[in-house]
């Protein structure tokens, strides 16, 4: 079958519509008529092509990422995109470049630690980007205090950096601190006199986060004006004299918050580029089963590719419904910490620091096996999934290791669950933890396998896992003389318990979205089906946490999987219109096997046509190296 669309008789399977449920993935009408718009520009723009990237060489690679960035800029202004116009085009030209650090770190830094003074002073140059910037946090060995190591555009581009290092004065040592730093000369882009700076080198995966000038700093007497140390936390007078506002320290991380909440948005839109290319491709591809010399059975009608696809597919839009909530806690800490209200921001460094780990290691994870979902031709450069994987798994590492995140979270449960004894009531994401008594001995009542569609049935099993996962920690590390040594011991077991935790907030982020007023014919029954899937997926490959803890038995745990797997059937038919919802461009996906008209022979076959190595029908190399390997063997033979 050549042209047309190979996925119609899938597209007309849908139960639901498709144009609402796209409004509902975008956030709204609005966010979808621009995400629509910029895409379309994008993908019309010979510019932004990509699918070259594989084929180059670091040099030529880093020079395209800088000529796009300057493209997309001058596009910007020529166009005069609004801010969330930019940050759409910046997110369809799909390629990691310095500008994600100077617009996505440099200037909440400053915005966020910087006196009103600073950011008069600053933040007119960098929105200009009459100044470039990046986030120098990290150093290559840990408290070495050597050499900063890994920021994103320090390597060769950026003009300036917020350098965090440890403020001592008159001897005395007031820990780590912002500074505004500038490292290149604004004429020449010549190191500063003092300052060694350079790329870290090559990083996984051709192409992907290649395109990045991670870099290292070292200094050699640098000296910084005393008003460049960002002042809003603390301050040094002229005199030398350190004081600090009446603000919390962990204001220093704050940029962490902002970064981490905006790394959870972005899991969704990584995982679910992934899962469209995988649900295509699974609707295409047919292996086996055929009936009576009929067709043979579309891979995405085995229930094992099933039950390895729906839960990543019910994921991606978990993670959206997430990250939408995350966007708004950010939003109200930020609006709380303006009018000197900081008692949210222990839960929302919480929060944001383990959804950043969950989500980013399902994501990466979930890419991984959209590959093999896809079999042999999921290993092509071409189906866009490698290069997808490559570019995407560092997020389970920068922005804070996703175990050490994990740490945190567990440290803030077990500070919730010993302030329950002082008659602090817990709210937001730990508010089930006011109901600990009633958690811990709650039976489950589930009889039938329709039991477990109900959420409230969900809810509890979710909420007394969670409690009863960090009552044990908090019980254990009671045994413990020194609660340092105890929670070192203990961290594998306080890492499930976090684990738990936010697997809940996900879980219960999207129970909330379905009790809201959701228009168009049968979103709301389709989202319903994904939230069962997303849960009860969950609890099959946790069962063992709920089976432990008493929070379910044996019989109720085979009830889950019984209602999964006809879940899975419910699901089947929407499949396709669930993916097309992302409202994807074939250019944004980049990819053979996930293109929208499902005719991936062709193309595939076309596309390995016009690989350099098939330039030539002989290649370079044979005359030099086996043509001789061949003369040798045949006078062997003859003789
Ligand atoms: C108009 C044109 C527009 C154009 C638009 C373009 C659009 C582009 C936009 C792009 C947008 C975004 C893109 C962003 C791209 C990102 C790319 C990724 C880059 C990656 C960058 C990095 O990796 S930066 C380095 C990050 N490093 C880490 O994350 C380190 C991890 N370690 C930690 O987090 C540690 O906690 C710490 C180092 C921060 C502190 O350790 P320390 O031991 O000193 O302290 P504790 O851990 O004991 O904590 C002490 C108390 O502080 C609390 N805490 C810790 N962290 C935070 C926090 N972040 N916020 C609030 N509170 C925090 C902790 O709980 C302890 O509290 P108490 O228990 O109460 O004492
Ligand atoms: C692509 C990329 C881009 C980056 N961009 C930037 C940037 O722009 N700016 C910047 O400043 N940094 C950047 N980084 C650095 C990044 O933030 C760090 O790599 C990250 O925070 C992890 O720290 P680490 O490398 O020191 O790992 P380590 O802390 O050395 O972790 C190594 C291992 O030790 C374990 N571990 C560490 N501490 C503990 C603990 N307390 N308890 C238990 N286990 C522990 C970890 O789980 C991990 O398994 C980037 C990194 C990458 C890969």
């Amino acid at each position: 079958m050549e042209g047309g669309d190979h996925l119609a008789h899938e597209r007309k399977k849908a139960q639901f519509d498709v144009e609402a449920m796209k409004i509902v993935w975008a956030g709204s009408r609005h966010a979808f008529e621009v995400s629509d718009r910029i895409s379309k520009l994008v993908a019309s723009d010979p510019a932004f092509r990509k699918d070259n990237r594989p084929m180059l060489s670091r040099k030529e690679l880093f020079k395209n990422t800088l000529r796009k960035a300057a493209y997309a800029w001058k596009r910007i202004i020529e166009l005069r995109l609004s801010e969330e116009e930019a940050s759409k085009l910046r997110f369809y030209v799909d390629e990691p470049a310095f500008t994600d650090l100077h617009w996505g770190m440099f200037l909440p830094a400053i915005k966020g630690q910087g006196t009103e003074e600073q950011q008069q002073k600053w933040l007119p140059l960098a929105y200009k980007m009459q100044i470039i910037g990046c986030y120098a946090q990290t150093e290559l060995g840990h408290g070495s205090n050597s050499s900063k190591w890994w920021p994103g555009g320090l390597g060769k581009i950026s003009t300036h950096a917020v350098v965090y290092a440890r403020l001592i004065t008159d001897g005395q040592d007031h820990g780590v601190h912002g500074f505004i730093v500038q490292l290149r000369s604004l004429d020449d882009h010549s190191p500063l006199p003092g300052i060694t700076v350079g790329d870290i080198g090559m990083k996984f995966g051709n192409g992907a986060y290649n395109t990045m000038d991670n870099g290292v700093l070292r200094f050699d007497h640098v000296r910084i004006p005393r008003d460049q140390m960002l002042m809003k936390v603390s301050q040094v007078s002229r005199e030398g004299k350190y004081s600090q506002s009446n603000v919390p320290r962990q204001l220093v991380y704050g940029t962490m918050v902002f970064v981490r909440q905006t790394i959870v948005a972005d899991a969704s839109c990584a995982l679910s580029r992934a899962v469209c290319i995988a649900t295509r491709y699974s609707a295409v591809r047919r292996q086996f089963g055929s009936q009576n010399g009929g067709p043979e059975t579309q891979v995405i009608d085995y229930k094992t590719q099933q039950s390895r696809l729906f839960p990543l597919l019910a994921s991606a839009y978990a993670f959206r419904f997430v990250g939408e909530w995350l966007k708004w806690l950010y939003t109200d800490v930020t609006q709380r910490l303006q009018a000197n209200d900081f008692s949210t921001l222990p839960e929302a460094h919480a929060c944001t620091a383990g959804l950043k780990s969950l989500t980013t290691a399902a994501t990466a994870d979930g890419i991984e096996e959209c590959r093999k979902l896809c079999g042999g031709h999921g290993y092509l450069c071409s189906s866009g999934l490698p290069e997808l994987f490559a570019v995407y798994v560092p997020a389970c590492t920068y922005e804070g290791d996703n175990t050490v995140l994990l740490l945190q979270v567990a440290r803030f449960l077990v500070k919730t669950l010993s302030q329950l004894g002082s008659g602090k009531q817990p709210v937001g994401t730990t508010a089930y933890m006011g109901q600990v008594e009633h958690l811990m001995q709650c039976h489950c009542n589930v009889q039938k396998a329709e039991d477990w569609l109900k959420p409230a049935v969900i809810l509890e099993a979710f909420e007394a896992r969670s409690a009863r996962m960090s009552v044990a920690c908090a019980k254990n590390l009671s045994k413990f003389t020194n609660p340092e040594e105890g929670f070192a011991e203990l961290s594998g077991d306080l890492v499930e318990a976090a684990i738990a935790h936010c697997q809940l907030i996900i879980v219960s982020k999207f129970i909330e979205k379905l009790q809201q007023d959701i228009p168009g014919k049968g979103v709301k029954q389709q989202l319903g089906v994904l939230c069962n899937i997303y849960a009860l997926f969950l609890l099959h490959k946790h069962q063992g946490d709920f089976l432990s803890t008493g929070c379910i038995t044996p019989k109720q745990a085979y009830l889950a999987n019984e209602q999964l797997r006809a879940l899975y059937s419910q699901a089947r038919p929407n499949a396709i219109a669930l993916v097309d919802a992302f409202n994807y461009t074939d250019h944004y996906l980049g990819s053979i096997l996930g293109c929208y008209d499902g005719n991936v022979y062709p193309k595939l076959y076309e596309a390995a046509w016009k690989d350099p190595l098939n330039d030539s029908v002989v290649p370079d190399g044979y005359r030099e190296y086996i043509w001789p390997m061949l003369k040798q063997q045949l006078r062997t033979a003859r003789l």
